[in-house]
């Protein structure tokens, strides 16, 4: 049976990210380069769980490639979830609060980094699968 609110079912695209949290409760976000898809929206850092990958090893990977930094699987509290449309596929996105880790954050990928309190996110332009996560780490942090 089919039903309008149940369409046809797209690929999955399933993303990790972290919210990784200093002392003063800021969250760092990156900006997309040039040549990418969104360049210059500003996001959660993480990226795509490759194929075997568990989503904390995948998140433990894309913290290290691309901000140079290094966490634990028990430093990874899940904290939300993202379901949104993303051209012909759906994007799955499941958010984890970090707040160990160990090295000095780069951007080794993005444009810039910016460390930012959840109100401050609702001015910046943020991906539409992250403008849910505002309001829950907003209650969360
Ligand atoms: N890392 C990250 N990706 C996000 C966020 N919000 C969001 O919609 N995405 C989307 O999730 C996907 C993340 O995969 P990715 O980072 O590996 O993809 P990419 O296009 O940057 O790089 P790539 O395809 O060259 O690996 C992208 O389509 C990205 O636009 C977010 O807050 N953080």
């Amino acid at each position: 049976m089919t039903s309008p609110d149940l369409p046809a079912p797209a690929s999955i695209l399933h993303v990790v990210a972290a919210a990784l949290v200093d002392a003063d409760g800021r969250v760092l976000l990156q900006q997309r380069p040039e040549g990418k898809p969104m360049a210059g929206l500003w996001e959660f850092p993480g990226g795509k769980i490759e194929q075997g990958e568990t989503p904390e090893a995948a998140l433990i990977r894309e913290l290290h490639e691309e901000l140079g930094i290094v966490t634990q699987g028990s430093c990874l509290a899940p904290a939300a979830f993202a379901s949104e449309t993303l051209g012909e596929r759906h994007l799955l996105l499941l958010l984890y609060v970090c707040r160990k880790w160990t090295g000095i954050a780069e951007p080794r990928h993005a444009t810039a980094l910016r460390w930012v309190r959840p109100a401050q996110m609702y001015a910046l332009d943020m991906p539409p699968a992250d403008l849910p996560l505002i309001g829950l780490l907003d209650a969360l942090l």
